[in-house]
């Protein structure tokens, strides 16, 4: 298990607490079963805790106590599982345009015994409910990102974004369309990363040389 630097598996480990040994078994998922169906790449196994796990758990720092979340697009659990792993405060749910897909989320759920987690098979634009936070990764780019969720944040509800090097391409092309999408101008530029055993969130520093930083967009419903 490659879990990173020692700064970093610490800051992982007290971020789980006690669901560490279930975040280890959703690791196991991942590299065996996510592996064989397609969901994970070969690529991408040794790489699980660094890339993925460590990127998607900075996202737990961001939101509130109690909030409901619909993670859009969330493929393998990424970033909604985690962040049902380390907040086990959230109610989750995950929306999944592909069935094969969310058939292998419902199994890793109902393995993991996550039972404020749900799976819905569909695409984003056609879920009715709202929540006040909304996560998405590797999805779409921000323009369609942000048309696609509108609808699902509720007034002053956060759509958080995790993006990689060229976040501020995405963002310069959003910026124009917010306000006719029924957002609040403006879009914050968020970097992650652990800092003395704990997440530490800073507001537009350069994330594009250090791959261990987490970007994350934030763009707040009206
Ligand atoms: C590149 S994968 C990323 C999966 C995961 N979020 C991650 O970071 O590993 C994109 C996923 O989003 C799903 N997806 C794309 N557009 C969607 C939409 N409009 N509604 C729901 N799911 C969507 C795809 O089926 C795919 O599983």
């Amino acid at each position: 298990m490659n879990v990173g630097s020692n700064e970093e598996a610490e800051t992982l480990r007290h971020l789980f607490g006690v669901r560490w040994p279930l975040v280890v078994r959703y690791v196991e998922w991942l590299s065996t079963a996510g592996l064989e169906r397609g969901l994970i790449g070969p690529a991408e196994v040794d790489r699980l805790w660094e890339r993925h796990i460590a990127n998607c758990a900075a996202l737990a720092p961001l939101i509130p106590v109690d909030q409901r979340v619909i993670d859009v697009g969330s493929g393998a659990g990424l970033p909604g599982i985690v962040l049902a792993l380390a907040r086990p405060d959230l109610e989750v749910l995950l929306i999944e345009a592909m069935s094969r897909r969310t058939a292998f989320l419902r199994e890793v759920v109902a393995d993991l015994g996550l039972r404020d987690v749900t799976v819905e098979n569909s695409r984003a634009e056609n879920v009715a409910c709202t929540a006040p936070v909304v996560t998405a990764r590797a999805v779409a780019p921000l323009p369609r990102l942000v048309k696609n969720v509108a609808h699902l944040l509720e007034p002053g509800g956060v759509l958080l974004a995790l993006k990689g090097a060229r976040v501020w391409q995405e963002v310069h092309a959003a910026e124009h369309l917010l306000a006719k999408l029924g957002y609040q101008p403006g879009v914050e530029v968020l970097t992650v990363r652990a800092v003395a055993g704990q997440l530490t969130v800073q507001r537009d520093a350069d994330a594009s040389n250090d791959r261990r930083w987490a970007t994350v967009v934030r763009v707040i419903k009206q």
